[in-house]
């Protein structure tokens, strides 16, 4: 997996107040709002795009325009509709499919419970939002069932990722030939005994949601 940490001192600022656990849960959706729009940037830096030409008041300019099926957005539920939003904002056109997934706490496995999704993804360029990649279970199942359904090429934005998870990842789509990257605004030390990233923010669905 390509992995790419945005090093930025906007970034930076609101990730450490995103981190602060005296956040309060507006504040908190605000910043994962703000932060995702920021990695979004870096995310799409491989977006495909297709050759136009358009008109302007003076002359012919050559440009580009989204190329079509356009890219497909999956926040991974809960947490990852926080970063929905500012997700669709950079791409209007974007189709939206979901993915509900939990995280076994006792045995940190990742569990499915809803999927909505279109059948086909042949050829789609897939972009998975997802807060938290700790030890990547969540993220490789999603990403699984996205090569699946025929998706060929996978970008996840991640707020916070632990190297545990990063190796995971690579062990298990090691000899892939579908490239998988991974935007992240920070890479943390490591997991705790609870499979908590250290020292992450804590658990992200709560601190967007509340405690369920
Ligand atoms: O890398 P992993 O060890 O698999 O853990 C990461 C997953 O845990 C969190 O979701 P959680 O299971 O808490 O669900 P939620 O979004 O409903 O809170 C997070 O949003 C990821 O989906
Ligand atoms: O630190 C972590 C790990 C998994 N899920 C979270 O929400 N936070
Ligand atoms: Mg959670």
């Amino acid at each position: 997996m390509e992995t790419l940490v945005v090093e930025h001192p906007l970034v930076a600022h609101k990730l450490t107040a995103l981190r602060d656990a005296r956040t309060d849960s507006p504040t908190f959706r605000r910043l994962a709002d703000e932060l995702v729009t920021l990695l979004a940037y870096e995310a799409t830096r491989h977006v495909r795009v297709t050759g136009v030409t358009v008109e302007t008041p003076v002359a012919k300019a050559r440009g580009v325009r989204l190329a079509q099926p356009y890219p497909l957005v999956v926040p991974i539920l809960r947490a990852g509709l926080g970063m929905l939003d500012g997700m669709t904002r950079l791409l209007p056109t974007a189709e939206v499919g979901f993915l509900g997934m939990i995280r076994n706490e006792e045995t940190l496995k990742a569990e499915t419970y809803a999927t909505r999704l279109p059948d086909d993804l042949s050829g789609r360029q897939v972009y998975v939002v997802d807060p938290m990649l700790a030890t990547g279970g969540t993220l490789a199942a999603a990403i699984r069932f996205l090569f699946d359904r025929g998706a060929d090429d996978v970008t996840a934005l991640c707020l916070l990722a632990a190297p545990e998870g990063i190796a995971h990842m690579d062990e298990a789509f090691a000899g892939s030939d579908r490239p998988i990257r991974l935007v992240t605004a920070a890479l943390d030390e490591r997991l705790n005994e609870h499979g908590y990233i250290v020292p992450g923010l804590g658990d992200a669905g709560d601190r967007l949601y509340g405690v369920v």
